[in-house]
């Protein structure tokens, strides 16, 4: 079986001409030389390498696609949580071996050179990553797409813990330059903002005319997005904001010094920083306008491209164009495209209707109320004064041309739907313009598209029956397993074609493996050499010592009471009292390791990661308990540390409400590096185990219609606290100064928040997880068992690919084909 033939072309390279051409921009490039050269500058001459091979690929795209008038999908995100590009650039060019050895040879370990580069960390979580394992995927694929978002000076903050307290410090990506993108002047872009709106009245018509108060540039970097396998290179294009006069000299010469300035510094503090909130509408009027400045930038750079090709002749447009919302964040693209087509190209209103519902669709990712966006009326109003009159002019064509026509007379439904909301103080409902201005509306996961349809949006679902799609989130298996744990691909490619980074679904070839014991060794021993490095890897981040024969048992995603980090709490606090009890209680050692930032303003959030730092403190340097639990809180979780955890995981913990998280995704990274899911029947994890099949996780709490049920009798937590003797005594734990020396109280909140409200419903799912962590110690120390239910979930998760989700986008949402670029 092994040697089969590889996917990714190996350039024709060798390991010398590597090494010289490295030199060559170490020399010529970077104005050093190899005895002097830095570890970064070294990280720089590779990048210079590898970027002559990725530019070609731009344009050797760009030229096949321009040249075949192709369809394109533009991708519209606020967030690309990137991560660190060198290692995936090489690995999908198929130069990361070559690049290993020429390192080699020059004295140096690649993956210590791969330790320079600051992660691009341009989102908050699942989202923001998702939208970078999308344009991955797309470029695989060889489909025509385009990300766009914004180019943050500064990401998401890095995160320090001081005395265990969350601290948050600004993140510098671009402290020293980015080798992995390219200024392009040449395609700025003018974006108006606030001012007035004109009717002007001629020839027997009106139109409208915007008199912007403000404008301001728009400057392209484009990221080169290398698809694996090196033939297509797409480009991410991120919008940085620039005044439009850096400096006004009659404002200088009339003695305002410091106003001179003012234009260019507001400016420049719309791409300056990320809004560190997931899950959370910011409501802050520089993100509407960071909302409007790359939607705008992005539509008006569909429309030069599309011009430049048709002139305007706009009958092609809805032909050659899809736009995807990565959520509701760049909705209001939906009236800019509007305005454009309208006011700017003279179409018809119902002609540019038709083609912006056409062109449009949008992505959910989140049910919960307070994440879902609302803009006050009277901010878009003041921002983007002939926005909101387009935004007027949908709404009263929707409720009267179709809600009317449907419901007639019924005010209700038409309150319901409106984009306007009426009550506190009329507010602009993102996400209704979002499902009324596109052709297609998905969810993320199953469950959670059926709950879009069901609870978020019923009546348009009616409205629009198979508007509404699922389209489940899936990861990149380049980024999430060849790149990151060489040890499981060396492993697998002894059994299956070297392509399976391409072709997921090979990994099914391991199934007759899973209970073949030389096999499960091989399995189990590369889980664990990866277990031993990150030993090291806790050691310098945390100081504490963890054994690698403990379980790894893995909490991983950003702070938030509904994913239940303190549900995973109050069950450590617990182990520990029985052991505390007990010394001789019965359990395999443990290690529960978190990695997780909290929102800035998130009081609640904070005060968890406070406890589970104030408890790990007392739990890690108590004798008593012999090291059978430890407990790691690794600070400033990202996308390059998530790479080094996963490999190394045993248990993966997905314990949020169910009906809560709309699907995940660290879930399927965590399952296909072979660890086994605990988990609610809540988002993905329920087509998880469908996949793996349901003795290869394990399941517990009740599920989204026992959450329902719940709510509806009414929920008591006190109940709960109250007959379940264990965690009565752990939640009083955090009364005292036991964790807290002589401050007793000092993580009552976290008490407080779950015995008197625990909106997400902690204490009543605590003894079934409480027992199914029970079962997961029972399973590890079946060390056949584990094994093989490690193996199934490595071989049967293909469909957690997002090459998987892109297919269906393509063939459901964009009717998007392949145009693979030409060679040479
Ligand atoms: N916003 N948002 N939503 C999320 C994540 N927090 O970013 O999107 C992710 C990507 O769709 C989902 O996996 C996750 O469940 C959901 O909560």
């Amino acid at each position: 079986m092994s040697g089969k033939k590889s996917a990714a072309p190996k350039p024709d390279m060798t390991v010398k001409q590597f090494k010289e051409t490295v030199i060559k921009h170490l020399r010529s490039t970077l104005g050093t030389y190899e005895e002097k050269a830095s570890k970064q500058a070294w990280n720089q001459a590779i990048a210079a390498s590898v970027n002559e091979f990725i530019f070609d690929g731009v344009s050797r795209t760009r030229k096949t696609h321009a040249g075949k008038d192709a369809r394109a999908v533009h991708y519209l995100s606020l967030e690309f949580l990137m991560g660190r590009l060198m290692s995936n650039n090489l690995q999908n060019l198929g130069l990361y071996e070559l690049a290993d050895k020429a390192m080699k040879e020059l004295g140096f370990e690649l993956a210590d050179i791969l330790e320079e580069e600051p992660d691009m960390a341009l989102g908050n979580g699942g989202l923001g990553r998702l939208a970078a394992c999308f344009i991955d995927s797309m470029a695989t694929l060889a489909l025509p797409a385009i990300g766009y978002g914004i180019h943050y000076e500064h990401g998401l903050f890095r995160q320090e813990f001081f005395k265990g307290r969350q601290v948050e410090r600004p993140d510098q990506w671009r402290e020293f330059g980015s080798p992995w993108e390219i200024c392009r002047p040449e395609s700025e872009q003018v974006v108006k903002l606030y001012g007035y709106v004109e009717t002007v009245y001629e020839n027997g018509g009106s139109h409208k005319v915007w008199h912007p108060g403000r404008t301001m540039r728009a400057i392209p970097w484009d990221i080169p997005i290398v698809g694996y396998g090196g033939h297509n290179v797409n480009v991410l294009r991120l919008w940085e904001s620039r005044a439009d006069k850096f400096f006004d000299w009659d404002v200088f010469n009339s003695g305002g010094y410091v106003d001179a300035y003012t234009e260019s510094v507001q400016a420049e503090t719309v791409s300056k920083v990320l809004y560190p909130n997931d899950e959370t509408d910011a409501g802050k009027e520089l993100r509407l306008i960071q909302q409007y400045f790359f939607s705008a930038a992005s539509i008006a750079d569909v429309m030069r491209r599309f011009r430049n090709a048709h002139g305007n002749d706009f009958s092609k447009f809805t032909a050659l164009n899809a736009l995807q919302l990565n959520d509701t964040h760049p909705a209001i693209a939906i009236p800019e495209l509007m305005r454009v087509l309208v006011d700017e190209e003279g179409i018809s209103w119902a002609e540019a209707w038709k083609m912006t519902r056409e062109t449009f669709s949008y992505t959910n990712h989140t049910l919960l109320p307070e994440a879902l966006e609302k803009w006050p009326l009277r901010m878009i109003q003041h921002v983007l004064p002939r926005h909101m009159e387009i935004i007027f002019e949908i709404n009263a064509r929707f409720l009267k041309d179709e809600v009317e026509t449907k419901w007639p007379g019924n005010d209700g439904i038409k309150r319901k739907l409106s984009i306007i909301e009426e009550a506190n103080g009329q507010m602009v409902r993102m996400g209704n313009l979002s499902v009324v201005g596109s052709h297609a509306v998905n969810g993320v996961a199953q469950i959670h598209s059926d709950l879009v349809k069901k609870d978020l949006f019923p009546e348009m679902n009616e409205l629009w029956p198979g508007k509404f799609l699922n389209v489940t989130n899936g990861i990149t298996p380049r980024r999430w397993m060849k790149a990151c744990n060489p040890r499981l691909s060396t492993l697998i490619e002894k059994h299956v074609d070297a392509d399976w980074p391409r072709y997921l679904e090979k990994l099914t070839a391991l199934k007759p493996l899973a209970d073949d014991s030389k096999f499960q060794k091989e399995y189990m021993a590369v889980k664990h050499a990866n277990k031993e490095d990150f030993v090291k890897v806790i050691k310098e981040l945390t100081d504490v010592d963890v054994s690698a024969d403990a379980i790894f048992d893995v909490q991983i995603k950003r702070l938030h009471e509904y994913k239940r980090q303190h549900l995973n709490l109050l069950y450590i606090m617990a182990l520990y009292r029985r052991l505390l009890i007990n010394p001789d209680y019965d359990m395999h050692p443990r290690v529960f390791i978190f990695g997780a930032k909290a929102a800035p303003g998130y009081y609640l959030a904070k005060e968890i990661i406070f406890a589970i730092n104030k408890v790990a403190e007392k739990v890690n340097n108590d004798p008593r308990i012999k090291d059978k639990i430890k407990v790691v809180f690794l600070p400033n979780y990202r996308v390059s540390l998530a790479e080094k955890l996963i490999p190394a995981a045993d248990v993966s913990q997905q314990i949020s409400l169910a009906g809560k998280e709309a699907s995940g995704t660290g879930n399927m990274k965590l399952a296909l590096n072979g660890a086994i899911t605990l988990g609610t029947l809540d988002g993905a994890n329920i087509e998880i185990a469908e996949e793996a099949g349901e003795e290869n996780v394990v399941i517990f709490g009740m599920d989204v219609d026992e959450v329902v049920e719940t709510r509806e009798q009414g929920y008591n937590p006190g109940h709960y606290y109250q007959n379940n003797e264990e965690l009565k005594a752990v939640l009083d734990w955090l009364d005292s100064d036991f964790f807290t020396p002589g401050e007793p109280g000092l993580l009552s909140a976290v008490k407080h928040n779950l015995v008197d409200h625990d909106p997400y419903m902690v204490l009543a799912d605590y003894q079934s997880y409480s027992d199914a962590q029970s079962k997961i110690d029972a399973l590890y120390r079946d060390k056949k068992a584990w094994a093989r239910a490690a193996i199934i979930n490595t071989a049967s998760l293909a469909k957690f690919n997002s090459d998987r989700s892109i297919q269906d986008y393509a063939d459901t949402i964009w009717n998007l084909k392949p145009i693979k670029a030409a060679a040479k």
